[in-house]
């Protein structure tokens, strides 16, 4: 992904994004979790991880301008933000929303796969990275480079499916862990209705591994499968 050119506000207003929602809800992923959240998902992803909990955003979207999209969020009047999708850096303009959106004073989060650069994104953004575990399907895309990007602001998570996808995080890890002294925090979070929190917890806590579990709390408050929230 090449950087952006820095446009007057007037004209990244007038950017359009594909938007599949915008919503309000609790924070359920992340060292963010718990506290209350605006979302612009955004439409479409380039991978087709096998346990994705979003398939509906992979297509479904409205055409909107950065300004309606600002506009919304405005109005919910609330300083925490988050970007994700389906796989928000497809769209070349995320940038610029990411970049308005911590102008307007937002704390602003990123979820990202970890297939697509995120050298470019504003350093200002949170950035949530997946590394994509064999069970996805989709580890062959991980975009290794990523992780030279990844500072003190930046977290780094793990969806762990079964055992196999756990000792090969663990190698990663270890692998990896000259490129991540920095990073604010890296999740282990149990593939939903697949691995249950008790089994990674209990790996974990054999292993004495300094990582922490995620769940998606969300999914405990309404029901897993609900959207908008
Ligand atoms: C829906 S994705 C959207 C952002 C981006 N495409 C990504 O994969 O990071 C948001 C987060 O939910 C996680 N996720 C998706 N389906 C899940 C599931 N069934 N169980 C646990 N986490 C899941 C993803 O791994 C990612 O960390
Ligand atoms: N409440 C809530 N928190 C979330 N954190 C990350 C989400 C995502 O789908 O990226 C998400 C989501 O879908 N809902
Ligand atoms: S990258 Fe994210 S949105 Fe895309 S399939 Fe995987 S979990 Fe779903
Ligand atoms: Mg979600």
């Amino acid at each position: 992904m090449d950087g952006i050119t820095l446009l007057p506000r007037e004209e990244v207003l007038k950017l359009k994004l594909v938007v599949n929602e915008l919503f309000l809800s609790i924070q359920g992923e992340s060292t963010f979790a718990g506290y209350p959240c605006a979302f612009i998902r955004l439409t479409g992803c380039n991978l087709r991880c096998r346990w994705c909990d979003t398939t509906y955003a992979f297509s479904e979207g409205k055409l909107l301008p950065i300004e309606a999209i600002i506009n919304q969020i405005q109005k919910f009047n609330i300083p925490l933000v988050e970007v994700t999708g389906g796989e928000p850096l497809l769209q070349k303009n995320t940038l610029h929303l990411l970049r308005l959106l911590c102008d307007l004073g937002y704390q602003v989060l990123l979820e990202t796969s970890g297939s697509l650069s995120i050298r470019h994104v504003d350093p200002r953004v949170h950035r949530i990275v997946d590394l994509k575990c064999p069970s996805s399907g989709e580890s062959e895309k991980n975009l290794l480079a990523n992780l030279d990007w990844l500072g003190e602001r930046d977290e780094l998570k793990f969806v762990i499916g079964n055992n196999e996808d756990y000792q090969w995080a663990k190698t990663k890890l270890n692998e990896e862990k000259e490129r991540l002294t920095k990073v604010r925090a890296i999740t282990f979070s149990p593939v939903f209705g697949e691995l249950e929190p008790r089994i990674l917890s209990e790996w974990i806590l054999a292993d004495r591994l300094n990582v922490r579990l995620g769940l998606q709390i969300h999914k405990y408050i309404w029901h897993p499968e609900a959207r908008g929230v």
